[in-house]
């Protein structure tokens, strides 16, 4: 069947037929005081829309102006996909695509290094060059058997503080936390809007948020009585001992049997602090943030390497045709990346190499995957010390 459409950009005037687009397609009705916090956070000008003869919307895509983290600290520009739906009726007729084509067509006149999303369905954005970079995972634990080792020093420093309190000291800490971490998303105002609104129907039944503050970092909860369990939203720690102290007031939560936590890197230390680490159970592991590569010199020559690596990479990009063969020169002090003729050493997918930029992913099971192919195998432990992080990436923000 074919089904006919135009792109145009959004304006101011699309957010209502917009937010319903989007609630149709997330299952949610807008209420008018999420429409009046959308107008406030969303900039239309950086949403495409797909409208049918009659100009309604039958397709939306948009982009938050975000910034990220790369390995050795310098932040770069990401555009941060999202909003995207089509609706019911024209479905699985090209109008993703087509949106998507525009859309990442612009981000590249726009000069980017890469891009990133979250993703409601993992079958979506690889045909688009985004790899799977960042993971959480869930965890549960029996508060009164999760003990912190004796010889941790209990250096105190946390207090309880209100929601105002928090608006007005946790972007602070929050800048200090992402400057550190490969992979953070930095946050504005249209982030840090909605976790601070603390909207009923995100609570899953559950209290407002409390929150724990600590000169070097901040945590946030809810308590859910029915189950006798406490949500943890999230942990922002600049120290190892702020991570420490936060994590000691959690699970000091009398009354509470359950604490739970969504939101756990996989290398987070809090199993190591507990006398018996099994107490942290995992209950699930999901993707992240996705990225993709726009410009594959800015991106490649903005981070630092482990090691030193000289070598020559052939880029496969069918969705963007941002590919080619890059000599990269890197070490621990600085990286030049440049287009050459010269014979490729390594073969990458598109989806392979922003997950391996942020060291969200290793060469091994890359290469496994046939992603990511070397013909001389000393040249790919090399590249995997290279890229290897001391810390695995957190983006830390959905968006
Ligand atoms: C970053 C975010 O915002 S994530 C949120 C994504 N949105 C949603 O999940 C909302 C509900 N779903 C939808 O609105 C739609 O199904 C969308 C947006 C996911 C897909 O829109 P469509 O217009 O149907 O996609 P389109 O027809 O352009 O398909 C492009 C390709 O993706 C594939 N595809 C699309 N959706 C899916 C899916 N959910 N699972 C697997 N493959 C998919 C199509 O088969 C097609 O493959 P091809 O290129 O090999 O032919």
């Amino acid at each position: 069947m074919t089904t006919s459409f135009a792109l145009r950009r959004a304006t101011s005037k699309d957010l209502a037929a917009m937010a319903e687009a989007d609630g149709r397609a997330f299952g949610v009705h807008y209420t008018d005081s999420d429409l009046q916090e959308i107008e406030s956070v969303l900039d239309p000008d950086r949403f495409w829309l797909a409208v049918d003869t009659d100009d309604a919307i039958v397709g939306v895509t948009g982009a938050f102006d975000l910034h990220v983290t790369v390995p050795g600290g310098a932040v770069l520009p990401m555009p941060g996909v999202t909003w995207v739906s089509v609706a019911l009726t024209h479905r699985r007729r090209g109008v993703l695509r087509a949106l998507l084509t525009e859309q990442h067509r612009e981000f590249v006149e726009q000069g980017h290094a890469l891009c990133g999303l979250t993703a409601s369905e993992g079958a979506i954005y690889g045909r688009f060059g985004y790899g799977p970079t960042t993971a959480n995972r869930s965890v549960e634990i029996d508060r009164r058997r999760a003990v912190l080792r004796a010889d941790l020093p209990d250096t105190g420093g946390v207090r309880q503080a209100g929601t105002e309190e928090v608006r007005e000291l946790a972007p602070e800490l929050h800048r200090r936390w992402a400057a550190g971490v490969p992979g953070a998303v930095h946050r504005g105002p249209a982030q840090w809007t909605p976790q601070l609104a603390d909207h009923e129907h995100r609570r899953g039944g559950a209290t407002a948020l409390f929150h724990l503050v600590h000169p070097d970092g901040y945590a946030s909860y809810r308590r859910l009585h029915s189950e006798r369990a406490a949500v943890v939203t999230e942990v922002v720690a600049t120290t190892a001992q702020a991570h420490r102290e936060l994590w000691r007031a959690l699970l000091a939560m009398d009354l509470v049997e359950t604490v739970r936590c969504r939101a756990l890197a996989l290398d987070d230390p809090l199993p190591l602090l507990l006398t018996d680490p099994r107490q942290v159970r995992t209950t699930g592991l999901h993707d992240g943030m996705w990225t993709r590569a726009l410009d594959v010199p800015a991106l490649l020559s903005a981070r630092r390497y482990g090691i030193e690596i000289d070598a020559v990479l052939d880029v496969g990009d069918p969705f963007l045709d941002r590919g080619g063969r890059f000599r990269l020169r890197g070490g621990p002090d600085g990286a030049t990346c440049e287009p050459t003729t010269a014979p490729a050493d390594v073969r990458v997918d598109a989806t392979a190499l922003g997950p391996l930029v942020l060291g969200g992913q290793r060469t091994r099971p890359l290469a496994g995957a046939g992603l990511l192919t070397a013909d001389d195998p000393a040249l790919l432990h090399r590249i995997d010390l290279a890229f290897l992080t001391d810390r695995l990436p957190v983006h830390g923000t959905e968006f």
